[in-house]
């Protein structure tokens, strides 16, 4: 566990601070990778193999997809498969064309023999692609005189799994899927020691992650392994999965490297050794927030700009005295290489690298319209920095503020407008001015995903960080501004975590604001926020999960079939 301590011989590293500084430093775990990923190499050869080996298959599966004479079922499954497995943005357009035509003909008596797998593979599918079937669907299965769910469904376990995933894109006010959520959750959780085989694997996982709410690429690897038997019998989809898998792994696997030499060059561990060193974890962040290859440029950047979230972060509320902070804060507003003078000695490397990086980055920018991107990006660092010092200013004086006062501020300091930003305009010319444009009306998918973000890290994390958060957080500005207890408040918080979770998946119905490319990366913000806040801090403490899920997606490949 990190441990708080208080550090009060620091004053010659701080020429311009007059008192004595009182650190609330923490001693982070350290990192676990030593020099594993400077190691990492990528045989060039070998990208080219499964490039090769991914073209057969995937002309295939193109001609599967808008084969005519396929059941509707089966063409669902399918597309959920594809889904499920990352392959999505490789069939676009044939998933699109398709699905227009089979919601379009779908009549709700459709439904009436089918199972409760097939209901919810297509009510998932359907909704997750833009469509919005109506929840009445699962009608049927209900018992009208008693308002439970029929007993039956609790003996098709698949089925309740299936369910279950369903319910992850429920929208506002469908009270059927929040229902069968608890449901359906609870049942699973009775009855998942009992299970066997892949099975129990399957639902060990879902309850642990929905796949909805999970990371892409860990999705698509736990369901490579787990769901076989739902896909293998597409032979041409199982090789794809396979080498694309392999592929995408390489890419990063050299794209980690990358990033990884950019820290060490740095010499992050020597400027900033009061931060957390989490290199693997924050490209894992990146990958999260973009699975394809051509987002390449964009996963480095989301890198490097993670890294310095991460290191203002640290400084801002586990290092820094409060004079500093606001020296920082000041120099961070002015952007110009002349305020370094005014910062204390051992931040000086620190500005200068934030400032260098940051105009490398808009050099490479698409050239129409860089002003207002530049723009855009620079008062996206300089707002967190504000709002981390905000928060600070409140810690310093021992004010808990309401928990609006405290909620406008954590918006900002969950750090998404900085990633959100930094995606959306290195995601190349094509999409960047209608991004920017968007982008500028605080849509809310954005905020819905910003109130996730800061909420469940809160309550996630309160009460490891209570001393010193000093209350500064959702958690206990609730209870004070509303003066409820404790457990209620972290109830009602998570309960607004579930109604973000529910205006995200809004969003993403058709007709959408910007095409579903330019929401993925919000989306997946949304998904990342689940798989690192859903039990712990698996940022600050990665060894169970992160690291688990760094060695599975960037160092361990499939065998090929
Ligand atoms: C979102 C990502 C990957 C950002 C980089 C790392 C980071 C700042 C994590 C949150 O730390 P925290 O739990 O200390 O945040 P806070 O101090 O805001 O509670
Ligand atoms: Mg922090």
């Amino acid at each position: 566990m990190a441990t708080l301590e208080c550090n009060t011989t620091l004053k010659e590293n701080c020429k311009n601070t007059i008192t004595e500084p009182m650190r609330p430093m923490v001693n982070f775990p350290p990192s676990i990778w030593g020099d594993l990923l400077l190691s990492l190499s990528v045989d060039h050869s070998e990208l080219h193999a499964y490039a090769i080996a991914m073209e057969e298959p995937k002309e295939e599966l193109k001609r599967m997809l808008i084969n005519p004479t396929m059941d509707s079922n089966e063409k669902l499954s399918l597309i959920n498969s594809v889904y499920r497995l990352g392959l999505r943005y490789l069939f676009v357009e044939e998933i699109e064309c398709q699905l227009d035509k089979l919601f379009k003909e779908l009549k709700m008596d459709d439904y009436d023999e089918a199972d409760l797998y097939i209901v919810s593979v297509n009510f998932k599918v359907f909704r997750q692609h833009g469509y919005k079937l109506s929840c009445d669907v699962f009608n049927k299965f209900k018992d009208h005189s008693s308002g439970k769910f029929k007993e039956y469904i609790t003996t098709d376990v698949k089925g309740m799994l299936s369910m279950y995933e369903a319910t992850q894109v429920c929208t506002t006010g469908e009270y059927i899927l929040d229902e069968a959520m608890a449901f359906t959750e609870a049942q699973l959780m009775g009855m998942v020691d009992t299970l066997e085989g892949n099975l129990a694997q399957q639902v060990k996982h879902a309850l642990r992650s929905p796949s909805h709410r999970g990371m892409q690429m860990v999705e698509a690897r736990i369901y490579f392994s787990n769901y076989e038997e739902e896909f293998s019998m597409h032979n041409s989809l199982l090789e794809l999965a396979n080498a694309h898998f392999n592929l995408l792994q390489l890419q990063h696997k050299e794209e980690l490297f990358i990033f990884t030499k950019w820290v060490k060059d740095m010499e992050f561990k020597k400027i900033t050794p009061y931060a957390r060193d989490r290199t693997p974890e924050l490209y894992l962040w990146a990958v999260g927030i973009f699975l394809e290859p051509h987002y390449s440029h964009a996963r480095i950047i989301i890198s490097k700009m993670a890294q310095f979230v991460l290191v203002l972060d640290d400084i801002y509320d586990a290092y820094g005295t409060i004079e500093e902070l606001r020296l920082l804060t000041n120099a961070i507003n002015r952007w110009e290489t002349t305020a370094m003078d005014q910062l204390p000695e051992y931040i000086k490397p620190l500005y200068k690298i934030l400032l260098d990086e940051l105009t490398d980055v808009e050099k490479k920018l698409p050239a129409e319209g860089r002003t207002k991107r530049v723009y855009a990006s620079k008062q996206a660092f300089q707002e967190l920095a504000r709002a981390y010092h905000q928060e600070a200013e409140w810690r310093f004086s021992k004010q808990v503020p309401s928990y609006e006062e405290y909620m406008e501020n954590g918006l900002i300091t969950s750090s998404y407008n900085v990633f959100s930003t930094y995606s959306l305009m290195n995601m190349g010319e094509i999409h960047s001015e209608e991004a920017l444009a968007w982008y500028q009306t605080h849509p809310k998918i954005l905020e819905a995903t910003k109130l996730l973000g800061r909420l469940y890290n809160d309550v996630t994390t309160f009460e490891f960080e209570g001393e010193r958060a000093q209350q500064v957080e959702s958690v206990h500005t609730y209870m004070k501004t509303y003066g409820l207890p404790e457990n209620i408040a972290v109830d009602k918080l998570k309960k607004m975590i579930e109604n973000a979770w529910k205006d995200i998946n809004e969003e993403c119905i058709e007709p959408t604001e910007v095409s579903m490319e330019l929401l993925a990366p919000i989306l997946n913000l949304a998904r990342l926020t689940d798989m690192v806040y859903r039990y712990n801090d698996r940022f600050t403490f990665p060894e169970e999960t992160i690291v688990e899920y760094v060695t599975v997606l960037l160092i361990d490949s499939i065998p090929m079939y």
